[in-house]
């Protein structure tokens, strides 16, 4: 079995304002998740908006430092005391892939030109060995390389960016990659596009995810384990068939019955009398 997310005591503690009206917000509550499996996985965090969802994904990316705790990823040590990976090495285990995908790219600059530049400084390519893992990751998300060179984002759908964003993603082929909110900013015809895509590279090229998001449908269907936030906690936690069709937390059940449309599909346990 391979350790491949473990959060030990994770507290991140916000504070706001000054001048005697200081407040805290405590967006991580004590978040404590392991996953050891011998594939790779789908962990999806789901939970209403201001839950914690973001905070934790950030604090995995190292873009918040978490107050007090840990995270390990696949056995680094990557936030919190202890953490060792350089950038550099963080990088090539751990990516991230945004919301908006028209932010991921300036709309001045040709995307690949991106890709590129990942390909070079992160995974330490040469110019040739670039331009083949350019290639090789867009041809892993469907497109090819011919047709994106020199394009700019207004040249693309927002699909069609989220699936450059997953490509370079994949350019130093990490074992796990957040996406927080991967498909919020794209419309609904093409979001099974991502989704199964997110499932194809686990299954095919061995990476790992962390999907964040408010939609239980899809991460019923895409997620091995599904941990369900709540005010900063991890209110429940298990694998996603179980917590999903016999939720045991009554904020899960409340999740769960907000989506009245989908429920039958993946709450199949009779209604209580
Ligand atoms: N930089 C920050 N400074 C102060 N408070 C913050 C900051 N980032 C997040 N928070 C607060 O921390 C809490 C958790 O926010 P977070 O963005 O992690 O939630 P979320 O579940 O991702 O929400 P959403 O689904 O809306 O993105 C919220 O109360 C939020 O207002």
């Amino acid at each position: 079995m391979t350790l491949i997310l473990k959060t030990e005591g994770l507290n991140k503690t916000y504070r706001l304002g000054g001048f005697g009206r200081a407040r805290q917000v405590q967006a991580l509550n004590d978040v404590n998740i392991t996953v050891e499996s011998d594939r790779p996985v789908v962990i999806a965090i789901v939970g209403e908006s201001g839950s914690g969802k973001t905070t934790l994904a950030k604090t995995l990316l190292r873009l918040e430092t978490p107050t007090s705790g840990r995270a390990i990823v696949y056995d680094s040590v990557v936030a919190g005391a202890g953490a060792t990976p350089s950038k550099k090495e963080f990088l090539g285990l751990v990516q991230p892939i945004f919301q908006n995908p028209f932010e991921a790219f300036s709309r001045y600059r040709p995307v690949d030109a991106y890709l590129n530049e990942t390909a070079r400084r992160v995974a330490g390519l040469d110019e040739s060995q670039a331009e083949t893992a350019v290639a090789d990751a867009l041809h892993n998300v469907g497109l090819d390389y011919g047709e994106i060179r020199g394009k700019y984002t207004n040249q693309f759908s927002g699909g069609e960016l989220q699936r450059i964003s997953v490509a370079r993603a994949l350019i130093p082929q990490p074992r796990l990659i957040v996406a927080d909110e991967p498909v919020s900013m794209i419309d609904a015809s093409r979001r099974m596009i991502i989704i199964n895509l997110f499932k194809r590279l686990r299954d095919e090229q061995g990476r790992s995810f962390l999907y964040i998001t408010h939609d239980l449908a899809t991460a019923y269907y895409i997620s091995d384990y599904v941990a369900v936030m709540n005010k900063g906690e991890v209110v429940e936690f298990g694998k996603a068939r179980e917590v999903m069709s016999n939720p045991q937390h009554a904020y899960t059940r409340l999740l769960l019955d907000s989506i009245p449309t989908t429920k039958s599909r993946w709450r199949p346990r009779p209604a209580a009398a």
